[in-house]
């Protein structure tokens, strides 16, 4: 049996906080500060061994941070600023250090990106078995969320990193989640919407398109591949965690000059039209009527 009250009793001492957690890990609640005039975001993503990575192959730390790095990116998506996160983890058939460890991971991703782990939740599983689930918070202002619904026919749609090849190249265990890239949009209000690929490109580009209610033409010859990656599988394969983002036309060319060189790699690989949701090619294929376009459990 795992022994919760000693696990924390080691785990908790090791989370490092931020001067405006006022209460971390430990009571009902941890309590903090929230910035008056700022919006607060909140999500929660989970890994569970086996589906997320390949359970007894994947260190648990790797394993920790990759749910940290998803959250992250969830928010990156919104262009919000992370600020802390709470870690509930299900195991059963694993030693207290295994428990640790994951713990860790998360933590160390975390803190690379000044978000502390301000409390979770230990729970055992009835069967073998281990599940993450990781509750992100952020904030942003009202006048900054990018959300997937305001593209606009004319915008031009635009991608960070590669795609493709993502599982057996170890990039969803490795990416970085694009908080830079994400800030930058948003502050200087370039994506009109925006959202985070993790389905894969196709179906989560269907779901910017849906949201916006355009049509994206996308070149798939424009779209950068990862190596290893075959394009026929590349934009469905998934777990890319880059940023899949529109922009008005005549803000393009402000965008390119401004892009860091040290951030992720920027490409446009298509265009916004009028339309209710399809990705079409330039030649007018409809690529969203594909059989396979993303990830499904
Ligand atoms: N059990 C749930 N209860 C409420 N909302 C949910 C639940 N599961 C997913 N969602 C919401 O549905 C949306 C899509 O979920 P998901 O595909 O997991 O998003 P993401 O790719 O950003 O993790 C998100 O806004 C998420 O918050
Ligand atoms: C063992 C293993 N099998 C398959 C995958 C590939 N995979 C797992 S989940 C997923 C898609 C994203 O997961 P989901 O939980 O649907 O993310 P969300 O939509 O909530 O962001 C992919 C491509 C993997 N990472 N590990
Ligand atoms: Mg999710």
């Amino acid at each position: 049996m795992m022994n919760e009250l000693k696990i924390l009793n080691r785990l908790l001492p090791t989370l490092t906080q931020t001067p405006d957690v006022v209460t971390g890990p430990g009571d009902d609640c941890a309590v903090l500060k929230a910035s008056g005039e700022l919006l607060l975001l909140a999500a929660v993503d989970q890994v569970i061994g086996g589906v997320h990575y390949y359970s007894g192959i994947t260190s648990p730390a790797a394993a920790g941070a990759k749910l940290m790095k998803r959250n992250l990116s969830d928010i990156a998506a919104m262009g919000g600023t992370p600020k802390w996160a709470l870690l509930a983890l299900a195991v059963n058939g694993h030693s207290e250090e295994w428990l640790l460890e994951f713990c860790r991971g998360a933590h160390e991703a975390g803190a690379a990106f000044g978000v502390p782990v301000v409390g979770g939740d230990l729970a055992e599983l009835e069967n073998k078995g281990e599940a993450g689930s990781l509750t992100i918070l952020g904030e942003i202002a009202a006048s900054e969320v990018i959300l997937r619904s305001g593209a606009r026919p004319g915008d031009r749609l635009y991608v960070t990193g590669e795609f493709g090849n993502s599982l057996t190249s170890g990039h969803h265990l490795n990416f970085t989640p694009r908080l830079r890239e994400g800030r930058l949009l948003a502050r200087k209000h370039f994506a009109t919407a925006m959202l985070d690929v993790s389905d894969g490109l196709l179906l989560d580009a269907v779901r910017l398109a849906c949201a916006s209610q355009v049509d994206l033409v996308m070149n798939p010859g424009k779209v950068p591949l990862r190596a290893g990656a075959v394009r026929e599988t590349a934009f469905s394969d998934g777990e890319d965690y880059e940023l899949l983002f529109t922009v008005p036309q005549d803000r393009c060319g402000e965008l390119e000059r401004d892009w860091p060189s040290d951030f992720a790699p920027l490409h446009c690989i298509g265009t916004a039209e009028q339309g209710n949701g399809e990705v079409r090619t330039p030649a007018g294929t409809i690529l969203s009527r594909n059989r396979k376009i993303g990830y499904e459990h």
